[in-house]
């Protein structure tokens, strides 16, 4: 993931690690040449002072350059992440992305890709502190190599404890990522419980404090336990220092040579040394973080599996579709059933008014899914025209329909049919439908979508005659309408619809237009069968 990243950004990535360190450098160089003016004789200065001009400038403009580009980096990389995830998503499996949840995508999308940015938003400061930290070990081992060995083994002792508290700490901020997404799934259930939280108090009071509660908390012990290993860590670092800095003045206290410049050097490096030491120990802890939500958008990633796609030619058009020992099933983890399609077998002819009854569960959603594509089906296939479709051609042999489910998304605004005969096609359909004193299509968009569920659903209904495919899917479309509107689908709508030529397969319980069927299926704990209909008002329920 964040080689993949590394690799998209590649050249500003450079550009800031490259002013980052130069920048680096220079700061301990500067340090070096100031310890140098101090202990130079007046004749050599002028020189050095010409010296510290150039690298004070360089300095000073390398640093602005590096900080504008780690901007746009950290603007760049998390739109990176956030197109990339958003691209899987759209071109996942249905089930696969059902499986994963709302919570977890919204999560990669928001703050796992933003930490992901942050780290490489502070990667010039992790550069710039460590060339700093590196360029002064450089110049102590060139003014004493006994004190640069002794430094080398309290940076080591140092490290050492730092790595092994980070590893600690790295599980817990690992963890907390995890809590995260479930901390999600309950921001959702705020937003879409609202009306039943609102009513309820009771309700309110045991979410707020039983669940929604307890998952902040849980999230807010790891990341505390995490941070706090972390400052424990950075707090041993910090002494590994200040041991550091006494013993080596100690050292060179008992040193009688000329150790002036020497004792100054490390004075102007401690002190120079310490903040860079700081900031990296405080920065490490960020990058962890950072790591862990890389790993958690990789493995949903990995996770979500992909819609087969291949060259073949779009399916817009058929003669007869025949569904061969058609199943699916539904496992339920917590009861340990399944809920299974018997093997279907159907054949389909086109322009056929076809409508599906039965019971809630009885699984009418589900064939509906699998006979379009959107879930692959566990056996048997779909032929049309006498070719099989397989795995690689469903996304090609789901061009064939339009659907309106009963938890349809209404866009706002017409993707991919937007031209201006459609636009007016689709204001006169809203007209048809009674809703144009309340909205219309302009510009190719919804003037608005604040409308009701069953005028939703109208307009839902507008988009997918405006897509004109060969084959219409609306699963108790009718259910939200009043009588009147009813009415128009049954008799008018749907006629119409089958005599362009379009096949049109209605889920629906409204035995009142049975009638108007051709053809008449009935779906009963997973298992499809043919009634006969009889071409006058019934009832079959
Ligand atoms: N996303 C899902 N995950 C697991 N099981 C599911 C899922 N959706 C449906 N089921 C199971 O499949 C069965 C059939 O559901 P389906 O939605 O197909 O029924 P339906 O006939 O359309 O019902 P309704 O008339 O209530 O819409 C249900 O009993 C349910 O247990």
């Amino acid at each position: 993931m964040l080689g993949h990243l590394i690799k998209k950004t590649r050249w500003r990535f450079l550009a800031t690690a490259t002013s980052s360190v130069l920048f680096g450098l220079i700061s301990v160089s500067l340090v070096a040449l100031i310890n140098e003016i101090i202990n130079s004789e007046s004749d050599q200065l002028d020189q050095k002072f010409i010296y510290f001009a150039i690298l004070a400038i360089s300095g000073v403009c390398l640093q602005l350059l590096s900080k504008l580009i780690s901007e746009q980096l950290s603007e760049q990389s998390q739109a990176v992440i956030r197109s990339q995830v958003a691209e899987l998503v759209i071109s996942a499996k249905l089930e696969s992305m059902e499986r994963q949840g709302g919570a977890k995508i919204k999560s990669c999308l928001t703050e796992h890709s933003l930490k992901v940015a942050t780290f490489f938003k502070n990667l010039p400061n992790i550069l710039t502190n460590a060339m700093i930290v590196l360029g002064s070990l450089g110049y102590m081992a060139w003014l004493d190599w006994q004190v640069f060995l002794f430094a080398l083994l309290t940076l080591f002792l140092g490290s050492a404890g730092y790595s092994l508290a980070n590893a600690k700490a790295y599980k817990k901020v690992s963890e907390a990522a995890k809590l995260q997404d479930e901390l999600f799934v309950h921001f959702d259930a705020i937003v879409e419980g609202a009306k039943e939280l609102k009513l309820n108090q009771s309700k309110r009071q045991v979410f707020l404090s039983d669940v929604l509660d307890q998952a902040i908390e849980k999230l807010k012990t790891r990341r505390v336990a995490g941070a706090s290993i972390y400052h424990l860590a950075a707090s041993w670092g910090g002494f590994s220092i200040f041991a550091f800095i006494g013993g080596t003045l100690y050292y060179l206290s008992g040193v009688d040579s000329d150790s002036g410049k020497i004792m100054s050097g490390f004075a102007l490096l401690f002190l120079y040394m310490l903040t860079p030491l700081e900031v990296m120990l405080e920065a490490i802890p960020r990058a962890f973080e950072a790591k862990a939500s890389a790993k958690t958008i990789a493995e949903f990633q990995d996770d979500l599996e992909q819609i087969e796609q291949n060259s073949h030619q779009q399916i817009d058009s058929f003669t007869q579709l025949h569904i061969k020992d058609l199943s699916h099933s539904y496992y339920h983890e917590q009861s340990d059933e399944v809920f299974a399609l018997s093997p279907i077998n159907l054949t389909i002819n086109a322009g056929e008014l076809i409508y599906l009854v039965g019971g809630n569960g009885s699984g009418k959603t589900t064939f509906a899914k699998v006979f379009s594509g959107l879930y692959a089906a566990n056996d048997g296939h779909i032929v049309v025209d006498n070719t099989i479709i397989e795995a690689p051609s469903l996304d090609n042999y789901r061009q064939l329909f339009s659907t309106v489910f009963t938890d349809f998304y209404l866009f706002d605004r017409l993707l991919g049919v937007a031209n201006q005969a459609l636009e007016d096609k689709g204001n006169a359909l809203i007209k048809k439908l009674n809703l144009h004193h309340k909205v219309a299509i302009k510009d190719g968009a919804f003037t608005t979508r604040a409308l009701s569920q069953g005028q939703r659903k109208r307009l839902a209904l507008v988009v997918a005659y405006l897509e004109d495919r060969a084959f219409y899917l609306f699963d108790e479309w009718a259910a939200d309408q009043d009588p009147l509107f009813k009415d128009v689908f049954y008799t008018e709508l749907l006629p119409e619809l089958t005599a362009r030529g379009k096949t049109v397969l209605v889920i629906t319980h409204d035995d009142k237009y049975f009638h108007m069927a051709d053809r008449l299926l009935r779906m009963e704990n997973g298992h499809l069968s043919e009634v006969a209909v009889v071409k006058e008002q019934q009832s079959i329920a």
